[in-house]
């Protein structure tokens, strides 16, 4: 394995732990896939499904020779993360006008969000480094996922939160499984640019994605979907952007696909952003090599609300190689297609459902044709943001197409019952 920076192209194959070039540029992670046959590849991969209880059994670590092949098994922390489930809806087909429309539902990581893919790697990455203690800045997500595997791994996790606009259920979440968090006022975008200043000092491990260990890990969505689709992907791959961490892996996982052999075309790949932080996709949609970050980014689908990316040139990357494209979403796009999601029985967090409501988008713009395959990558649990499921439903959302409402009456369960009779 080696290290390259993105930026001045500079190698480096040191072992100390360093997500920065001299520099300033992010670095990426290469390996040497000369040795590897992809028929070879695909029966380990296979006979791996029948592990359990080994870290093979991961859905992350079942792919270690394409992930981190150097790193000792007994350093590997991991709660079988991935193995998620892959779904078809007739509801989805229906709301977004197309054919054939999977999902693939990284909300069913052990931590609730596609994160565990990455963090079960940067966490056993500075576990093989003799770290003990690790930090992150967060909406909510990567810190859930740095709380649960820091306590596995026996140590400590130091998380900061932006002090508004996020989810208090993923705080919570964070808080029990044992991080110390810090609540400061400013966004994730100023808790990136601290950690990058103070972690050295404060011999903190970084687990955010500029981490390109975290990237690795990331990589195994797509390939865990590949896998299941017999190595035959569907012609578009939709995911949300943020930091754009999935899309940067997203892309770098078809890339190792495709050099492998593995699959033999290239799917598209669609970013969505929401639209009150979308520093990304107005940068591409104006044909800007440089992104301008926003500073006061807002969105309610709050895991979204970054304004100053720190992936944007990997992600660019994954856009080239793939002739992908980007849009943007407004809110209300997103808290109604998640309402269709949910209902689907599948459910998601807000941020999620930008991919549903850019697709339903694309294809009425016709970008995308109703023939064909598309999979979206749904990234977080339906209950990691219940404030928005209370908004959404008992609020005064208006323009919802499937909204649910409790009813709320003064009767006895016997009269409700009598009612539900005399309706039928
Ligand atoms: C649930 C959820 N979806 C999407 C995103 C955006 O992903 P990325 O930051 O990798 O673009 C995040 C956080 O980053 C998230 O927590
Ligand atoms: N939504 C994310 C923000 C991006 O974090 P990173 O892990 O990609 O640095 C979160 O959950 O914090």
């Amino acid at each position: 394995m080696k290290f390259i920076c993105i930026d001045c192209g500079k190698e480096s194959s040191s072992s100390e732990f360093e997500y920065h070039c001299t520099c300033g540029g992010l670095l990426d992670i290469v390996h040497d896939f000369q040795r590897y046959d992809a028929d070879l590849l695909k029966h380990l991969f296979k006979e791996r499904l029948s592990e359990r209880m080994t870290p093979y059994a991961s859905g992350v670590w079942r792919y270690k020779e394409l992930i981190f092949p150097e790193l000792p098994d007994n350093c590997i922390v991991t709660k079988y993360e991935g193995n998620t489930g892959l779904y078809t809806s007739e509801l989805l087909q229906n709301y977004t006008g197309l054919k054939q429309v999977f999902v693939k539902a990284q909300s069913e990581n052990p931590s609730g969000s596609f994160k565990d893919n990455g963090m079960t790697v940067a966490v056993s990455h500075g576990k093989s480094l003799g770290y003990k203690k690790f930090t992150c800045t967060s909406t909510g997500n990567t810190s859930s996922s740095l709380a649960m595997y820091a306590s596995i791994a026996n140590a400590d996790s130091y998380v900061f939160v932006p002090d508004k606009d996020i989810s208090l259920n993923k705080v919570l979440q964070t808080v029990s499984y044992g991080a110390k968090v810090f609540s400061f006022v400013g966004t994730y975008d100023d808790g990136i640019q601290f950690l990058e200043k103070h972690s050295n000092d404060l011999g903190l491990y970084v687990c955010n994605s500029i981490n390109p260990f975290r990237i690795e890990g990331q990589k195994s969505i797509i390939y865990e979907i590949a896998q299941y689709l017999n190595w035959e992907l569907p012609e578009w791959i939709i995911v949300p952007g943020g930091a754009l961490s999935n899309a940067t892996a997203l892309g770098k996982g078809l890339h190792d696909l495709f050099t492998l052999g593995l699959i033999n075309k290239m799917p598209r790949v669609a970013i969505v952003q929401a639209e009150g932080a979308s520093p990304f996709h107005k940068m591409v949609s104006q044909e800007k090599r440089e992104l301008t970050p926003e500073p006061f980014p807002y969105t309610r689908a709050s895991a979204l609300n970054i304004g100053n990316p720190p992936s944007w040139k990997k992600a660019l990357h994954t856009l080239i190689q793939t002739r992908g494209i980007t849009i943007s979403v407004t809110d209300e796009e997103i808290l109604d297609a998640k309402a269709v999601i949910d209902r689907s029985g599948i459910g998601c967090e807000p941020a999620s459902a930008a991919t549903i409501a850019g697709i339903r988008n694309l294809v009425s713009k016709q970008v995308i044709d109703k023939e064909e395959s598309v999979l979206c990558i749904l990234t977080g649990n339906i209950l990691k943001d219940t404030d928005i499921l209370k908004y959404y439903h008992l609020g005064e959302h208006t323009c919802a197409s499937f909204k649910n409402t409790i009813q709320h009456s003064r009767l006895t369960l016997n009269s409700i019952r009598e009612n539900m009779i005399e309706k039928k």
